[in-house]
């Protein structure tokens, strides 16, 4: 089986690495609930380090160069204040649908911290792919259009801007 066969007609490898890039997504509803109950803000400059420094810490194991698993990282945090001020802003002007529960960031964060393993391993499969084969990013866009056709826009907007490094 070649590489590009490999990869399957719903985006096999590309399609696990943006699964979980929307699992992370679907995570951050939760951080936004959390945060909208507590009144904290989006960002978090020190939650952020400790992301990008495990991520950094676990990319060479997980066989990724550590500067573009830092990259890679900084989308996925950017795309999911992205969704998260999208959220809040959603929930400000329309007080009906906001939580009504304030979901535990730490235990969330746990979750989070969870998914980066799986990214990591996901993402040095779909580099090592595209390293392969020169008309991988070509087959990762269909992926992604797949995986995002259940979400709403601002979650599509997030998903697309989270995996431009591996689309590009
Ligand atoms: C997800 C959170 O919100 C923001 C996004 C982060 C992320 O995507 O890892 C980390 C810190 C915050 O700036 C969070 O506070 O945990």
């Amino acid at each position: 089986m070649s590489a590009h066969q490999a990869e399957g007609p719903s985006g096999g490898q590309a399609g696990r690495l943006i699964d979980l890039v929307v699992a992370r997504l679907l995570v951050t509803d939760d951080v936004a609930a959390a945060k909208f109950g507590a009144g904290s803000p989006v960002d978090d400059p020190v939650r952020e380090r400790e992301v990008l420094d495990q991520v950094r810490a676990r990319a060479r194991d997980a066989g990724v160069d550590p500067d573009v698993a830092v990259a890679f990282f900084r989308d996925q945090i950017s795309a999911s204040k992205e969704v998260q001020r999208g959220l809040l802003a959603h929930w400000a002007a329309h007080p009906a649908e906001a939580p009504t529960t304030r979901p535990d960031l730490g235990a969330i964060r746990e979750r989070l911290d969870e998914l980066t393993a799986g990214l990591l391993h996901e993402l040095a499969a779909a580099l090592e792919l595209r390293a392969r084969c020169a008309a991988r990013p070509a087959r990762v866009a269909p992926a992604v259009r797949a995986r995002a056709r259940g979400l709403d826009a601002l979650h599509r907007r997030a998903v697309d801007a989270a995996t431009r490094s591996v689309t590009a």
